[in-house]
């Protein structure tokens, strides 16, 4: 058995800790059967091997005599960049519980579970449901909505250097003045509309426009100023913070991706770049090859 998550692209600018987009790069976690005590093979740098494994822990807060296993984790995903790495691993972990101790969870269960881990649903109720994902906590309970699929390409920019989500929270200000969270809020409110209504010429100006988090965090990712720009001149839909960074997203009519990428390179701009598409799909169990 194999769990498949999709990367997740959250807040599409005003929409901070509430819209997010799943993407075409993926987790992978093989089951290679049970064991006297958790082990995750990976090759993802630090992470831990052990039952201390973010996809092993979540597991385990929802199914606590869950039996040991051997996992094979195999991502896509870059760590700490900003793509909903943690989030993926939070949903492969609700997976492994549900499918291993039979809890029989729906989407929205889950939604629900993994945004209360994660403490919002922008990652990972794209990387649960799939496509565009609209969401946020009511009291103490989760709502998400799916917008329609945005036609067009992700081109992502990830910078070499980590952006660990915590650090780029504490950049955040305490407060918002009155009158400044009102406006920001007005902006989040008509991208949603605009999304739903699929005008994206309105839902790319209001990317933009967001007043909730890019500019306290734009001095962290310098990239950011420099690709919105080329993004301009390429005709691309808009470019924002994907998450919380360093990578840098890029919603472009297929056709100019080409053009858009060789103008990126020419500036110098030399890290990974991917072209990624909406997932529309989120978590999927596929049977053993
Ligand atoms: N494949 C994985 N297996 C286990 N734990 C993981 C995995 N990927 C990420 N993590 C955990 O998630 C942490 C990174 O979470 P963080 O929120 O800082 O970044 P992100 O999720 O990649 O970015 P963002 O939330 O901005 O999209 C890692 O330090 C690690 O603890
Ligand atoms: N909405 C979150 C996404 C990263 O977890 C943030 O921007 O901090």
């Amino acid at each position: 058995m194999e769990i498949q998550v999709p990367a997740s692209s959250a807040n599409l600018g005003p929409g901070f800790d509430s819209i997010g987009i799943a993407v075409s790069l993926y987790l992978h976690l093989q089951d290679l059967g049970s064991s006297n005590k958790w082990r995750v093979d990976h090759d993802l740098g630090s992470l831990p091997h052990n039952q201390q494994n973010m996809i092993v822990q979540t597991a385990l807060k929802l199914a606590p005599d869950l039996t040991p296993r051997n996992l094979k984790v195999v991502s896509d995903i870059p760590v700490t960049h900003g793509l909903g790495s943690s989030s993926s691993a939070i949903v492969a972990g609700i997976e492994l519980a549900n499918q291993f101790a039979n809890l029989n969870l729906s989407a929205e269960e889950k939604v629900e579970i993994a945004s209360q881990i994660e403490g919002h649903p922008d990652n990972v109720a794209p990387a649960i449901l799939g496509g565009l994902v609209v969401g946020t906590n009511i009291g103490d309970h989760f709502d998400a909505f799916a917008a329609p699929l945005p036609p067009y390409d992700l081109v992502a920019y990830i910078p070499e250097y980590n952006l660990a989500t915590k650090k780029a929270r504490a950049v955040l200000p305490n407060q918002l003045d009155y009158h400044q969270s009102t406006h920001a809020s007005a902006i989040a409110n008509t991208l949603v509309a605009a999304l739903f209504k699929k005008d994206y010429s309105v839902a790319g100006e209001l990317i933009e426009a967001d007043e909730f988090h890019e500019q306290y965090r734009s001095s962290l990712v310098p990239e950011l100023a420099k690709i919105r720009q080329i993004s301009h001149a390429n005709g691309a839909v808009a470019t924002y913070l994907s998450g919380a960074g360093p990578t840098v997203m890029t919603i472009i009519d297929s056709e100019k991706t080409t053009t858009f990428i060789n103008a990126v390179r020419q500036d110098k701009l030399n890290d990974r770049i991917e072209v990624l598409h909406p997932d529309p799909d989120g978590v999927v169990i596929k049977p053993e090859p």
